[in-house]
């Protein structure tokens, strides 16, 4: 059985006080009684203070790092700053970081081998754009993404993966892909799961979606036993609608 994740990834928002405000709105709400892991994945500069207000069974996630452990890489964050700030989690390969700023599925394979190496937790999104989707290979482009993302990836290290499927088109506009679509997907993805290690590691690896997840679309997304868990943005970033969204697994 899957333990269900919800992961909030406050983009670039949130100054350090309001972020702070925002963890403690969340934490009071008593959410911490709820079936699901979760957790926040706030600006960089953030972590550090908000760890103050998460204990260990918090997810605190970066929202992306640098596959070297140090050195001159101006604007950078390594793995090391990332757990030394209390961080247990990193989100890899956001379709923000493919897109515009040009990450490809050989930079996002050396950070995922770097970050695991380390001992942080991966989120490796992978998703389609609408052109691909339209093209009909949104299939093949998203397994691409999940083949090179794991690209070495050993057995022993694969249950620290979560895979977020994030539909390009969903993100941030408001349109949900439909609880079939997103099911059909992660479907394709364990059985590429099992290929690429056995049917055990598939059926352990968590796979979740994101793509203007809210509290109006939640019990749809989650009533499918293939979607284990949200990566919310927009949602996330008011305590109201995230403690909605956590809500569900009451
Ligand atoms: O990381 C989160 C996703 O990009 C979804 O963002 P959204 O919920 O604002 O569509």
């Amino acid at each position: 059985m899957r333990k269900p994740l919800i992961v909030g990834n406050w983009k670039m928002n949130t100054t350090i006080s309001e972020g702070v405000e925002l963890v403690k709105s969340v934490i009071d709400s008593g959410v911490d009684q709820l079936s699901v892991d979760f957790g926040f994945a706030p600006p960089f500069i953030s972590i550090y203070e908000i760890k103050k207000y998460l204990n260990d069974s918090h997810i605190l996630a970066g929202q992306n790092m640098y596959f070297e452990d140090s050195g001159a890489y101006t604007g950078e964050i390594s793995a090391d700053m990332l757990l030394g700030a209390g961080c247990n989690y990193v989100i890899l390969g956001h379709s923000e970081r493919r897109h515009i700023f040009g990450e490809t599925d050989e930079v996002i394979n050396k950070k995922v081998l770097h970050a695991l190496k380390k001992g942080l937790n991966v989120i490796l999104c992978v998703g389609e754009l609408l052109e691909e989707r339209e093209a009909g290979c949104e299939v093949e482009t998203v397994l691409r993404q999940v083949g090179l993302g794991l690209k070495s990836v050993e057995k022993g290290l694969i249950n620290n993966v979560v895979i977020a499927y994030e539909p390009v088109w969903a993100i941030g506009t408001g349109k949900t892909a439909s609880k079939d679509d997103a099911e059909k997907m992660h479907m394709e993805i364990r059985k590429y799961i099992a290929k690429l290690y056995d049917d055990d590691v598939a059926q352990r690896i968590r796979i979740m979606y994101g793509g203007s997840v809210k509290p109006e679309n939640i019990k749809e997304l989650m009533s499918s036993p293939e979607i284990d868990g949200a990566l919310v943005g927009g949602a996330s970033l008011k305590a109201e609608s995230f403690i909605k969204i956590l809500k569900y697994y009451e």
